[in-house]
């Protein structure tokens, strides 16, 4: 069903609590089912995603209930999971498809996972060449490249490996695959990306070291034990608010208790950078921190975006693309050619999707080029499926001129369910 958003200089005025961050929800089921014991998580994010972690840790046997965004885990640990007699149905979800290989590779058992057309396109090279170091055995379409995935459990063993590509999924599994391994696993990153998953091994009950060259260690045969999990909001989602609040007039939005992982903050980096008007205040939050923030309507200047803080702002970029468009000057992003393959190639279709609307937007092999501002119109946006561009249309509804029609604002709910019933309840 399409949506149709029309606003006439909207101004955005109210506090929102954003829902809870989808890294860390996934991660805190997989963590609860590895663990023995009963694991409870607060805030959790109900987002398909996150429900498609859930479905799959049930097919294993795990007792999983969810009451509103609490979450009761009981496992008897990783040994009681069973094999499963159906497909896991892993969505839409690049997290939990690449993580669950880490984890399903050292079982004892067979087990198959699938997602939707999107997940289907995604590379899973990337896990499978080093987890077959490992001694895995996982076989795929394109020998192993995309799902469906067949995976027959057995012993692994430890690996000293370093990331061809800078991704927080591909570190997770490994590090997931090298609790279960024989021996002590080294991973070395070629820049820094979210380190959710090392937090959470040590929240329950794990010992890693980071080495002083940045090279992480982790010895296997280490069991877990199960936790509390606090959920902070999910700063990627805070990010649409953020430039709602930034490209309208006389706006001021309060945020509260956003994950402020510094692995996480890159977008808060760049709107400083480009004349935003923040306010930042921690709260003290033991596990992973968060923090309040203010956001106020803010006259914008480009900037130029890439290297280490591409992995730091990874899914934001369709939505700093958007406030671009509104900034005075040329922004530059680059060293982003990661975007090619999320959920949609998401250079050209945010390219594609902002020229609709009147942008002066050019795609690189590696990002984007922006020159603002434009004032935008009313156009027929397609989200591809991505959550992430469809919140991006929204978005950019705000700025249009006339009425902007999005064609499957389902796919919202990946991430943030009732994102525009929000955003509509900050207008005045
Ligand atoms: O580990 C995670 O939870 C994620 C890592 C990132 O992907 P990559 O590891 O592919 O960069 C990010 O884009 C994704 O939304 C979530
Ligand atoms: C890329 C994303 O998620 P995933 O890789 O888990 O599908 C995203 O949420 O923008």
């Amino acid at each position: 069903m399409t949506l149709t958003l029309s606003y006439s200089n909207p101004s955005l005025k109210g506090t929102i609590q954003v829902p809870g961050d989808k890294s860390i929800s996934h991660r805190a089921i997989m963590f609860g089912s590895m663990a023995a014991g009963t694991t409870t998580v607060e805030g959790f994010l109900l987002g398909d995603d996150c429900l498609s972690t859930i479905s799959c840790f049930r097919k294993l046997g795990v007792d999983i209930e969810l009451t509103g965004k609490s979450v009761t885990i009981k496992s008897a640990g990783e040994e009681s999971w069973q094999e499963p007699s159906e497909v896991l149905d892993t969505g839409n979800s690049g997290t939990t498809t690449r993580l669950m290989l880490g984890l399903l590779a050292g079982t004892s058992f067979h087990s198959v996972m699938a997602g939707d057309e999107s997940i289907a396109k995604r590379p899973m090279k990337r896990i499978i060449n080093p987890l077959r170091e490992m001694g895995a055995d996982i076989r795929g379409r394109q020998d192993g490249q995309y799902t469906p995935l067949a995976i027959q459990g057995t012993k692994l063993q430890a690996i000293n490996y370093t990331l061809p590509v800078a991704s927080a999924q591909v570190k997770s599994a490994i590090l997931l695959a090298a609790l279960k391994a024989e021996g002590k696993t080294v991973i070395t990153e070629p820049v820094p990306t979210r380190d959710h998953t090392e937090i959470m091994l040590e929240h329950f009950g794990a010992t890693l070291t980071k080495r002083n060259d940045g090279a992480i260690e982790l010895e296997g045969g280490q069991k877990l034990k199960a936790a509390h999990v606090q959920v902070p909001g999910d700063i990627s989602s805070a990010a649409f608010m953020i430039g709602a609040a930034l490209i309208t007039e006389q706006s001021e939005v309060l945020l509260t208790n956003v994950g402020s992982n510094p692995t996480r903050t890159g977008i808060l980096d760049v709107i400083k950078q480009m004349g935003a008007d923040v306010d930042w205040t921690e709260r003290a939050v033991e596990g992973e921190p968060s923090a309040d923030l203010t956001i106020r309507s803010s006259k914008l200047k480009g900037i130029e975006i890439g290297g280490e803080l591409i992995p730091r702002l990874i899914d934001e970029i369709p939505l700093i693309a958007l406030i671009a468009t509104q900034a005075h000057g040329t922004t530059i992003i680059k060293d982003a050619e990661e975007l090619r393959v999320k959920e949609t190639d998401r250079i050209a279709a945010v390219v594609a999707e902002l020229s609709k609307m009147g942008a002066d937007i050019t795609a690189t092999e590696d990002g984007m080029v922006i020159n603002g501002p434009t004032a935008l119109n009313g156009a027929d946006m397609k989200t591809y499926g991505d959550h992430r561009l469809g919140m991006m249309a929204a978005v950019a509804a705000l700025a249009a001129e006339g009425e902007v029609h999005i064609d499957d604002p389902d796919c919202i709910a990946v991430s943030f369910p009732n994102f525009v019933e929000q955003m509509n309840s900050l207008i005045n």
